[in-house]
C-alpha cells in the first residue's frame, strides 16, 4: 500500500487540523498517511533527535512537510526536524521521493508562501519531486482560496476555526498526492 508521511509542527492547533483533513484525503484514496507532530520537548539543546523517524522515512512513498509560518517562515520546531535530516540528506534517503507542504498564519498576507518555498527549497536538497496544487481549483468548487499554486496556505484571523475551504483544500492536497503516486491525475 501506499504510505505517505504528514510531517509537521503545531502548537495552537491550526496546522494540526490542516495535517488531520490531509490524511483524511490519503485514507480516501485508498493509501495510508503516517502522521507525525513535532514538539518542543522532541527538541533538546537547539536539535532534534529522533533516529526511528528518519528510519521511517526511507519506507514511505511521499512527505509532505507542514508547519505555522513564524516571522515569515517556518517555525523553528520544523526547522530543527529539518536541520537533523542532514544526515538523510548525505545518503540522499529520500530521492525521488515526491513532497508538497502547508502552513498557516494569522494574516491572508502574512508570508505564508515564504514558508512553503522553505520547505521546496528542503525537498529540492534531498531531490525530491515537489507536488504543487497547480489551478486546483479546476473542476473542484471552494479550494485554494488563495490561489497558492505550491501548497496549502492557510489563515487564521482572530486565531478563528479554519475555514471550510482551507480543510477542503487540505483534503485535496492528500488525495492529488495519492493521484501523483499512482500517476492518475485530476482532470
Ligand atoms: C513567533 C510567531 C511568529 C508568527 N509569525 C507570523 C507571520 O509571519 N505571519 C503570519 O501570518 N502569522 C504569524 N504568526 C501567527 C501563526 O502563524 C498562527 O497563530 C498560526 O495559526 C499558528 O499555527 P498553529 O495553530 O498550528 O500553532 C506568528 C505566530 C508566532 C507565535
Amino acid at each position: 500500500m501506499i504510505s505517505i508521511a504528514i510531517i509537521y509542527h503545531s502548537e495552537d492547533e491550526h496546522t494540526h487540523a490542516l495535517a488531520t483533513t490531509i490524511a483524511e484525503g490519503i485514507h480516501a484514496g485508498d493509501a495510508e498517511p503516517v502522521v507525525y507532530r513535532i514538539t518542543s520537548e522532541m527538541i533538546e539543546n537547539g536539535r532534534f533527535i529522533d533516529d526511528k523517524l528518519f528510519e521511517k522515512l526511507k519506507e514511505v512513498d511521499a512527505i509532505i512537510f507542514g508547519a505555522p509560518t513564524y516571522m515569515g517562515g517556518p517555525s523553528a520546531q520544523f526547522k530543527a526536524f529539518a536541520d537533523a535530516s542532514s544526515p538523510s540528506w548525505e545518503t540522499q534517503d529520500w530521492r525521488g521521493k515526491y513532497a508538497a507542504g502547508f502552513t498557516v498564519g494569522t494574516y491572508p498576507g502574512g508570508d505564508q508562501p515564504q514558508t512553503l518555498q522553505y520547505f521546496q527549497t528542503l525537498a529540492s536538497q534531498h531531490d525530491m519531486l515537489w507536488l504543487s496544487l497547480g489551478r486546483a481549483n479546476i473542476g473542484v468548487e471552494n479550494i485554494n482560496p488563495s490561489g497558492t499554486s505550491l501548497g496549502v496556505t492557510a489563515h487564521t484571523p482572530d486565531d478563528a476555526q479554519l475555514s471550510e475551504a482551507c480543510l477542503q483544500t487540505a483534503f485535496y492536497l492528500g488525495q492529488h498526492m495519492v493521484r501523483a503516486l499512482k500517476g492518475v491525475w485530476h482532470t
